[in-house]
């Protein structure tokens, strides 16, 4: 079994490095802080929500309504400024590409110690090395330090890296910009199959078709706070509504 609880998370950014006066004084105005020596950006609010085996959630919502930073938290890789994250079961980030890669290190080097925080034991991390070479297909630059490669074998690197030990939950945001079309297409091939062995799936994608497909549950985001958690089709819907609704209203102003 695995699961998810989060309870009445918040998440902030604090924005210590910004010391002119009014620029400071304006932002606080826009995140409403009322104190203006310490500015943050309070950008999850008061969230709860529950997945269990099976579950598939999609993340939706304007830029900076809170996706990534709610990927983040259920990911463990950002800790709540207050509430409680509950997770059962191992949880897979496929977020931050470069997450926990050296770059003076090959891509045969970095496979070890990302898979090692990630909990891997070594007969998961010496499958994992083949796979990802093999994957990865990067010839002889997969024994080269990694700031000789391209974004898009970066890509490849880490996508195959983050799909390659079993996992009980897996949190993904949008990543495939910058791979070719036949790499496009593979990582898509590797994720179905990958995906199928997954107990909860999350990924935020403003691709509502994506989401369509993909999803049992959409949660829906607006500034940090959830407008809806409901069946995609619903839920896309009134979403797609509003943001129509929204844009007529912005081009009128
Ligand atoms: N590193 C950071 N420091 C300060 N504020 C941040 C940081 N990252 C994000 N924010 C702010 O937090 C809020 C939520 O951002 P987040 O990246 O979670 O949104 P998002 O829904 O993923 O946006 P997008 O669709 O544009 O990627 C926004 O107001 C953003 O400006």
């Amino acid at each position: 079994m695995a699961s998810i609880k989060l309870k009445n998370v918040n998440f902030e950014y604090h924005l210590y490095e910004v010391t002119n006066r009014s620029l400071k004084i304006s932002l606080a105005k826009r995140f409403g802080s009322k104190d203006s020596s310490q500015l943050k950006v309070h950008a999850l609010k008061d969230i709860s929500l529950e997945l269990e085996t099976g579950d598939r959630l999609g993340i939706i919502g304007a830029n900076g309504a809170g996706k990534t930073s709610l990927l983040r938290v259920l990911a463990g890789l950002a800790h709540p400024s207050s509430g409680e994250v509950i997770a059962e079961g191992r949880v897979l980030p496929l977020i931050d590409r470069g997450l926990g890669i050296n770059s003076e290190l090959s891509a045969r080097e970095n496979i070890e110690l990302p898979l090692r925080l990630l909990g891997a034991t070594t007969e998961e991390i010496n499958n994992a090395r083949e796979d990802i070479k093999s994957f990865a297909d990067l010839e002889e630059f997969f024994d080269l330090p990694m700031h000789r490669y391209s974004e898009g074998m970066k890509a490849r690197v880490s996508f195959a890296l983050s799909t390659s030990i079993p996992t009980d939950v897996l949190v993904l945001d949008e990543w495939l910009g910058t791979g070719d079309a036949s790499f496009v297409k593979r990582a898509e091939d590797r994720l179905n199959s990958y995906l199928d062995e997954i107990k909860i799936v999350i990924l935020a994608s403003h691709s509502m078709e994506l989401l369509a497909n993909v999803c049992n549950k959409v949660i829906w985001l607006h500034h940090g706070e959830i407008v809806k958690i409901g069946p995609p089709a619903e839920t896309i819907q009134e979403y797609m509504d509003f943001s129509a609704a929204h844009a007529i209203q912005a081009s009128a102003e």
